[in-house]
């Protein structure tokens, strides 16, 4: 059975009087990746920070609706937002490792949960970085700075940096855009491995990467959610004409 992990509806967001977000209604089942895409400034990145309350950080912005992560409000004023962004981790379009070593920078959200035992830290490290495809670039300089890998290699490194504290879902916003073709392909495989066990929503401006890897996509316009359909759909028969214009490069 499909287990819908995340669920948002009603989402209006204003930054002072400008409607960011405007009624928009989406689900996320477990296990999938799925592609947040629109033309510059539609509001995927805000929409993308409503999940782990990133948006409570920006003063003028105010969020009304309703978020769900298994269930429970994400918005509920009892919500712990250092144990929510735990669950719900994020990656950014930039790299951006602490200027520590790179095994520092994996085990830094274990240590702040309190973790010290050094075979629990060292084998979060491994299999942290196994699973980001980075281990056998990195393992013999664990404890060099992870500001001096390219920025390839510190993209994987910080998203080892989120498995490590055993995230369920994770957001990504263009994540690739910052990197070169062969770095790219490398996450996006790594993404498609990793959709066995996370569920990854993530925005990207690449048509291409979407269609590769994400089973469904959703398209924003002006603050509005204009489709959400599996990515098939969306790409070879999407229902509404801004999708098609959009995705076949007439505006955007
Ligand atoms: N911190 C902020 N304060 C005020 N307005 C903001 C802020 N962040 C975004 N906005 C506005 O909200 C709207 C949506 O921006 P957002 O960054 O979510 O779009 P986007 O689709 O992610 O764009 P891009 O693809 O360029 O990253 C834009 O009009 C933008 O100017």
């Amino acid at each position: 059975m499909v287990n819908k992990i995340i669920e948002s509806s009603d989402v209006h967001l204003f930054y002072g009087k400008n409607e960011a977000l405007k009624d928009i209604n989406i689900d996320f089942n477990e296990n999938e990746i799925t592609a947040l895409i629109g033309p510059s400034g539609c509001g995927k990145s805000t929409y993308l920070r409503c999940l782990n309350r990133m948006n409570d950080l920006i003063d003028s912005a105010k969020v009304t609706g309703k978020f769900l992560l298994n269930g429970q409000d994400i918005y509920a004023p009892e919500m712990d937002t250092v144990k929510l962004r735990k669950e719900v981790g994020m990656v950014f379009q930039q790299p951006n490792p602490f200027p520590f070593s790179i095994y520092d920078n994996v085990v830094y959200g274990l240590r702040l949960a309190g973790v010290k035992d050094h075979r629990i830290l060292d084998e979060a490290v491994e299999s942290s970085l196994k699973q980001a495809a980075v281990w056998d670039d990195v393992k013999d300089k664990l404890h060099e700075s992870a500001l001096s890998l390219s920025g390839g290699q510190q993209q994987r490194v910080c998203i080892a940096r989120v498995l490590a504290v055993k995230p369920k879902v994770i957001l990504m916003d263009e994540p690739t855009s910052a990197l070169d073709p062969i770095s790219s392909a490398k996450i996006e495989n790594m993404l498609l491995e990793l959709r066995q066990q996370y569920t990854i929503i993530m925005v990207t401006h690449n048509m291409h990467q979407a269609s590769r890897i994400s089973d469904k996509t959703a398209f924003f316009l002006q603050g509005e959610l204009i489709e959400y359909a599996p990515t098939k759909k969306i790409f070879l028969n999407p229902s509404e004409k801004q999708t098609e214009d959009y995705i076949s490069g007439r505006f955007g």
